[in-house]
């Protein structure tokens, strides 16, 4: 079954065009690296997956459902159900202890707490901070930091895990634990994982890798 869909994906910066034309599907339960030299477009391309840009031209379709065909409320209900995303600094909201910044896609999607906070409990413990679930984000690491912006992403159960740099920000054996946590509960799900990356050892965990250049896909390998 095809978790994502994108089709000839154009999107400009004003007059600087970023993508040029993308296509790429990925499947439920597939990872996907995708790869390229600095300014290639990969992050303009993983947002508009993530319907954070909307492209100027060609489509989005998750689990069949094209984005643009949906009032915005529907496309924002969508993306929290749907889409988990992992950004490169966690992007975590700073006064909020980590148990009620997992939570938060719940809460938002009307949840009750209690249930929340429980699912949120059990993503801490999936990603190993269960102990941490008192701290607000400004008492941890980076990986830790990591680690509960991806039970963040995971706790919705969504169909699509979008990961920019996951490791980052991190040295090299706390970017392999993230990259195993990741790649681990992303298949523990049955989700398609996508991960923008610089890092090799990103791309090896991947089924396919896909380079772009200038703003269209130079070439795809399957791993
Ligand atoms: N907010 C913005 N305004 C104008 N141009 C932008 C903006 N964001 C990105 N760009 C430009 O769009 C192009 C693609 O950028 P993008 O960030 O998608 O590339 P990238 O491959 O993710 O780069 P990096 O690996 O450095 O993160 C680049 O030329 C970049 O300068």
């Amino acid at each position: 079954m095809i978790a994502l869909e994108l089709t000839d994906i154009e999107y400009s910066y004003r007059r600087n065009t970023a993508l040029r034309g993308v296509s790429l599907q990925v499947e439920a339960g597939e990872i996907v690296a995708i790869t390229g030299a600095s300014g290639c477009g990969k992050s303009t391309l993983l947002h508009c997956a993530a319907g954070i840009l909307t492209p100027d031209k060609g489509s989005v379709r998750l689990d069949g459902q094209d984005l643009a065909e949906l009032s915005a409320d529907a496309r924002a209900a969508l993306r929290r159900t749907k889409i988990g995303v992992v950004l490169q600094f966690g992007q975590l909201v700073p006064d909020l202890p980590l148990i009620d910044n997992v939570a938060l896609p719940l809460l938002l999607a009307g949840h009750q707490r209690s249930e929340a906070h429980e699912h949120a409990r059990e993503w801490l413990t999936q990603v190993g901070i269960q102990d941490e679930a008192d701290a607000v984000p400004s008492e941890l690491s980076g990986g830790q930091t990591q680690r509960a912006a991806i039970a963040r992403a995971l706790v919705s159960g969504p169909s699509v895990v979008l990961a920019d740099e996951p490791t980052g920000s991190l040295d090299s054996r706390a970017g392999k634990e993230l990259l195993d946590v990741l790649v681990s509960t992303a298949r523990y799900r049955g989700a398609a994982l996508v991960m923008v990356t610089h890092d090799n050892l990103v791309a090896a965990a991947a089924n396919r890798e896909i380079r772009l250049r200038d703003g269209v896909i130079q070439h795809e390998v399957a791993l």
